[in-house]
């Protein structure tokens, strides 16, 4: 007998209503006819997509958990609708030695309510071998903050490591940041506004460091993987060469305008982009995914001026509704949610049984309401940060329950951990 029943459900691009049999946290059984169990839960005609899954936040644990920690973080995620994240290694110690990570795990399996996997950081190339038993998502290299020499010996060792592990990039070009930030934080007209961080950190420096990325992959063969795209000119390098790439809310919704508005609460690396530069929502295809970039900071540290704020928006519990609300304003196709928010990251990331709903798949769902209308508010959200772009902002299209491994731990954006 079945564990549990999901029934007068829809499934994305397919007709009619579905039943979904559930056991042992998997998928037992998909049918259009009844299936029956002691335990039945009416879907009442929402749609069941498979849990987003989000190659990339930053719950700043350990040594940051002012700002967040992993147990707030994956309470937003589940908020969101996600049931598997990937977390950055930037924290306090960096996660790039053994030691790190193993109780980084330890930590996060003790205190997250979604399921998880760790981005190491880069370090020695014997360490990083041994971070490898540990099954890392990927090493991770933030290439505004290396010199073009150490770059050289950072890709060259990620590839020689057994199975060429993903190898990815946070792409901006330190010596062009350094060089734009140096005159425009001295420039009198321009280094107290906001709207000069997007020059500082220009889209030529992403583009630079986006080309710089792809030869030295070529060279050395790496598994390259790029964050936070934010410019068409990179998109269209990554697309020729064959290469991942994710995209974040505020890329795709915003320009450099936003900064008028929001200051350096928008503040973020990279930036918004002038119109002209960025990418869009119509960019969106069968092959992008979304990784939001959660990148939580304290009021405090949002508020330190235009070059010495933290840089940083959170976005778990914002993302599925802003781009549910592009679909119902027919900017994107419904189609594309479960490819661009699961299927995609769990092929890239090599996520077994996971990303699809198919049978004998881990029985991790989100249902969404196509017309739940609301207004974000930032008071009600679990993330520890205190400020969003988007609070204020109306939507339509929610997630309305998250279910892992057949239990349900979000409905009504209430958690049951
Ligand atoms: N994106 C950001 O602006 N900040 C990230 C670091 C990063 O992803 O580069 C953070 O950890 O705060
Ligand atoms: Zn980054
Ligand atoms: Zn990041």
């Amino acid at each position: 007998m079945f564990d549990l029943v999901l029934k007068n459900l829809k499934l994305v691009g397919e007709s009619g209503e579905f039943y979904i049999a559930i056991q042992d946290g998997k998928i037992a059984k998909m049918s259009k006819t009844p299936i029956s169990a002691d335990n039945e839960m009416d879907i009442k005609g929402q749609y069941v997509l498979p849990g987003l899954i989000d190659p990339h936040v930053h719950f700043r644990d350990p040594g940051l958990t002012y700002k967040e920690d992993f147990k707030t973080g994956s309470m937003a995620a589940a908020n969101g609708g996600f049931t598997f994240v990937m977390d950055m290694p930037n924290t306090l110690p960096k996660t790039n030695t053994y030691k790190a990570f193993k109780d980084k795990l330890e930590m996060a399996n003790s205190k997250s309510v979604v399921n998880f996997g760790l981005h190491s950081g880069h370090s020695s190339f014997e360490e990083m071998e041994r971070i490898l038993e540990l099954n890392p998502m990927s090493f991770k290299v933030f290439m505004d903050l290396e010199s073009d020499e150490r770059l050289r010996e950072i890709f060259k060792n990620i590839s020689n490591l057994d199975g060429n592990p993903i190898l990815t990039v946070h792409a901006e070009k330190q010596s062009i940041v350094r060089e734009n930030t140096e005159r425009l934080s001295e420039d009198l007209e321009l280094k107290d506004k906001p709207i000069s961080y997007s020059y500082a950190r220009s889209a030529e420096s992403e583009i630079e460091s986006i080309s710089q990325t792809i030869s030295l992959s070529k060279e050395f063969g790496n598994n390259l993987h790029i964050c936070h795209l934010s410019t068409k000119k990179g998109m269209e390098l990554a697309k020729e060469n064959n290469i991942s790439y994710e995209f974040t809310p505020h890329h795709l919704l915003f320009d450099n305008s936003y900064f008028d508005k929001f200051g350096t609460i928008v503040k973020t690396n990279p930036p918004l982009r002038e119109s002209k530069d960025k990418v869009n929502v119509s960019d969106i295809d069968s092959d992008s995914m979304i990784g939001t970039d959660h990148a939580p900071h304290s009021l405090e540290e949002k508020n330190k001026g235009v070059w010495d704020s933290s840089p940083g928006i959170p976005s778990l519990e914002t993302v599925l509704s802003l781009l549910l609300t592009e679909v119902n304003k027919s900017n994107l196709d419904f189609n594309l949610i479960p490819k661009i928010f699961a299927e995609n990251p769990a092929k890239r990331f090599n996520l077994k049984n996971k990303g699809f709903i198919k049978e004998n798949y881990d029985a991790d769902f989100v249902v969404v309401d196509l017309n739940k209308e609301g207004t974000f508010n930032i008071d009600e959200f679990y993330t520890k940060a205190e400020y969003s772009p988007f609070d204020g902002m109306d939507y339509q299209g929610a997630a309305t329950m998250t279910i892992i491994g057949g239990e349900v731990i979000m409905e009504d954006n209430e958690l049951f951990i």
